[in-house]
């Protein structure tokens, strides 16, 4: 068994900040120790002096290969993956699609074959449901007990993944009973529909208006609405993607009172804003997605969720489609614009930047990007954290390094990046993957297949 030693960093985690050296035996870690105090023997050192050594992020919400308006998302689960592992990180957890009329076991099957033996790191899957019915119902049993324990809904999308009021009831409370959470995407879809249509009659048919149909306040009605939903169910619920303030307003409240509310945001909502949506000559249709863009001012709410831990989470939703071909399906028409944004690579250093300027600790920084997505995702123990027994999924970070992000130089396969230019303090310098190295000092050196399934317990975070 290959023993590696982690010297001389500053180890990080939700729960502390400390020095230690750290020891992985094959592919766990095996112990943590105050630099020098023992005289352990490796196969590999890894000097870590002067850098954190924190875990592998988790990021639990990617569409990898995703069907979307009559094409993909750009990245396979093995581009997408190395990616991951370039920006440091280590698990991820995509969502496999049931489509109507399909079963959920038909669905899932297809998304493990497009990932199997192809994920450079570990890889976990959410259910999209689609067609909640008898049939689909009991099904939601045996996947959580399997290890598929979380399932999305749609208040959006009608025609697509849409599902009534009526559903996401049942839905939830089929989830109350197996423990399984459910997950909304929420946003007044139908009313969507109705503002898009009068948009595009008054020929108003750039990118922007996308942010403009796609209205706070309907955010904030279907986010109201599901959490009424779920009370009501008695079963907890987590929102994806919120980016208005006045959305995670009705989550405070509900958590507030007590109920069991969870709150996600993506780095897109907390660095991006709807004057990227008004870029001109189309250029805004690359920050085309669901929920949109916001005015910068939704951006302090956020951060301040995140802060107060009525945000619990940070994925970034990654769905990247080429502005060339992908993008400009929707030239002339901003609702044919393929939803979705690349970031799988990015997230980790968007939050330490977020570090740097203040917006959070760098504890918090792990909490939100590692930690609490392995606990709402049943993965927690083995992910999410450095301690003895967990995976030996860990990134030596240098906070002194500087990058410039690009799509020139990023791993992602897209042809663009929504933070082309913008510095960042800090970077990547190692990733171990249950103990085997996939990215030394700008370099690959994983491998397609080297990434597992996991199944998942219920959420650790939720009961
Ligand atoms: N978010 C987005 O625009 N695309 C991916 C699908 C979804 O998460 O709703
Ligand atoms: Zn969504
Ligand atoms: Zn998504």
């Amino acid at each position: 068994m290959t023993r590696t030693l982690i010297t001389g960093g500053l180890v990080i985690t939700a729960a502390e900040e400390v020095h230690a050296d750290v020891l992985i035996e094959g592919s766990r870690i095996a112990a943590l120790a105050t630099p020098g105090t023992q005289n352990w023997t490796a196969d590999r050192v890894v000097d870590a002096t002067g850098k954190y050594v924190i875990p592998g992020g988790v990021d639990a919400h990617t569409h990898m290969e995703m069907p979307f308006g009559g094409t993909f998302a750009a990245d396979s689960f093995e581009s997408g993956t190395r990616a991951a592992a370039w920006g440091g990180t280590t698990t991820i957890i995509d969502f496999a699609i049931q489509s109507p009329g399909q079963s959920l076991r038909t669905g899932l099957d297809a998304w493990h074959a497009k990932a199997d033996g192809k994920c450079a790191i570990d890889y976990g899957f959410h259910m999209i449901l689609s067609d909640v019915n008898e049939s689909s119902l009991k099904e939601m049993d045996g996947l959580v007990a399997e290890g598929i324990s979380s399932f999305k809904l749609f208040t959006a999308y009608p025609g697509v993944f849409y599902s009534d009021d009526g559903k996401i009831l049942r839905a939830m409370q089929r989830a109350a009973g197996n423990g399984g959470l459910i997950m909304m995407h929420a946003e007044n879809g139908l009313a969507i529909d109705v503002l898009v249509e009068q948009a595009l009659a008054r020929g108003e048919t750039d990118p922007r208006y996308h942010g403009e149909v796609r209205k706070a306040l309907l955010e904030a009605e279907a986010t109201h609405r599901v959490i009424k939903l779920a009370q009501v169910a008695g079963a907890p619920v987590y929102v994806v993607h919120v980016s208005a303030r006045e959305a995670l307003a009705e989550i405070a409240r509900a958590r507030t009172e007590g109920l069991p509310v969870f709150g996600e945001t993506c780095p897109q909502y907390l660095f991006l804003s709807t004057d990227n949506l008004a870029e001109p000559d189309f250029e805004g249709a690359k920050y085309v997605c669901s929920t949109p863009l916001r005015p910068r001012e939704h951006q302090a709410a956020l951060w301040r969720g995140l802060r107060t831990n009525d945000l619990q989470v940070v994925s970034t939703d990654h769905c990247p489609f080429c502005f060339t071909g992908q993008k400009e399906l929707g030239r002339g028409d901003f609702s044919k614009i393929p939803n979705g944004l690349p970031g799988v690579e990015n997230r980790m250093d968007l939050l330490h930047q977020a570090v740097v300027d203040g917006h959070i600790s760098r504890r918090r920084w792990i909490e939100i990007a590692c930690a609490t997505p392995a606990r709402m995702f049943g993965l927690y123990g083995r992910k999410g954290t450095i301690a003895p027994g967990a995976d030996a999924d860990v990134v030596i970070y240098d906070p002194a390094a500087e990058q410039t992000i690009s799509a020139a130089t990023h791993h992602m396969a897209v042809d663009y990046s929504a933070y082309e230019g913008r510095r960042i303090a800090g970077r990547v310098k190692t990733v171990l993957s249950r103990g085997e190295v996939v990215i030394d000092r700008g370099e690959f050196k994983g491998r397609p297949g080297h990434g597992v399934y996991l199944a998942r317990s219920t959420s650790q975070y939720v009961r």
